[in-house]
């Protein structure tokens, strides 16, 4: 019968601290040798092996932890995991990688799952459906990345302030027709967030918004483009870089060229294929890098549990 007791459990029954535990599993040092005993004692009548010391003990790392991403042909989360992973080699974990494609109940399943494997903690990519509930047993394990939650660490991105940044660029060119590609509301972030704030400046500034919703992916920017085309256009904000490629396909096909686009992303593909573009980076690559340290921070119990927010810059 698979062993369900953790550390946690193996730390209460033993009166100790969950760190007492893993130093008496990893054969460390600072442990009496009363404290060393009694923990053993309570290991041995619960028949308590964990997977990780069971992995250690075949010289593999005892230290895991788990990067749910929401698509893994994302470019903005490949870009953050990117970074995270130096940062988890360098203090010695071993990431396992999961997808969640954006199902609130897959990943309910990939929270069970990692949890019976005792693993030391998790970096969840969030979205529009994901309960606090779900997330409760691993507060004190857990970065959110992209969306924040009552109580857990996270790394968000300034989605306002990506927009405003653009919408100004764009206003001091001179651009007085500038049309939107986004995401439906549904999203929070990338959908409802960025387009309150087109909708906000064009108020402020007196422009007339032309706006479409479409989605996330690059084939649903190319076919929706039309939609926000007039003959009076100059410019073309996009929610993200995967909409603005799509996008640019159709207006290459199109003839329209002269029309400047901007997007959030400055991901290295767009830069290459469009370096004319105006793009604000979000900072995936340090949100990437903030979480990681994060995480490492609170299993480690140097680090409180913080909301960060990562400022884009115009580029
Ligand atoms: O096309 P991509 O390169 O994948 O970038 C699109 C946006 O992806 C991210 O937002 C989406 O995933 C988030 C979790 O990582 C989720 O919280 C959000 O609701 C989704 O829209 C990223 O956070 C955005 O900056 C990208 O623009």
């Amino acid at each position: 019968m698979p062993n369900r007791l953790t550390i946690k459990d193996i730390a209460r029954l033993s009166g100790v601290g969950k760190s007492t535990v893993s130093r008496v599993l990893n054969n460390e040092s600072g442990v009496s040798a009363r404290t060393r005993e009694r923990v053993e004692a309570v290991m041995q009548q619960e028949g308590f092996s964990p997977s990780r010391s069971a992995r250690a003990m075949r010289g593999q790392s005892d230290k895991v932890v788990a990067i749910i991403v929401t698509r893994l042909d994302s470019l903005s989360e490949n870009l953050a995991v990117q970074t995270m992973l130096p940062s988890l080699y360098e203090q010695g974990y071993d990431p396992i990688m999961m997808e969640s494609q954006f199902d609130p109940k897959l990943v309910e399943e990939h929270l069970g799952m990692l949890q019976r494997r005792n693993i030391d903690g998790v970096i969840l990519f969030g979205f529009t459906g994901i309960t606090e509930k779900m997330l409760l047993p691993w507060q004190s394990t857990m970065v959110l990345m992209a969306r924040d939650a009552k109580g857990f660490a996270s790394v968000c991105y300034d989605d306002e302030g990506a927009i405003n940044l653009l919408m100004s660029a764009l206003y001091a060119q001179g651009h007085r027709h500038i049309s939107f590609l986004g995401v439906p509301h549904n999203d929070a972030t990338t959908g409802l967030r960025r387009h309150e704030a087109y909708l906000t400046f064009c108020k402020k500034h007196k422009l007339t918004p032309k706006v479409a919703l479409p989605g996330l992916a690059m084939k649903q920017g190319y076919e929706h483009v039309a939609e926000v085309l007039l003959p009076e256009t100059t410019a073309l904000l996009c929610a993200t870089d995967t909409l603005a490629l799509g996008a640019s396909k159709y207006l290459q096909e199109h003839q329209r060229t002269t029309l400047q686009l901007a997007s959030v992303g400055n991901t290295p593909l767009m830069k290459f294929l469009h370096p004319e573009i105006i793009t604000v980076d979000p900072g995936y690559a340090q949100a990437g890098r903030q979480a990681a340290l994060q995480l490492i921070g609170q299993i480690t119990q140097t680090l409180n549990i913080r909301q960060l927010v990562i400022p884009g810059t115009l580029q």
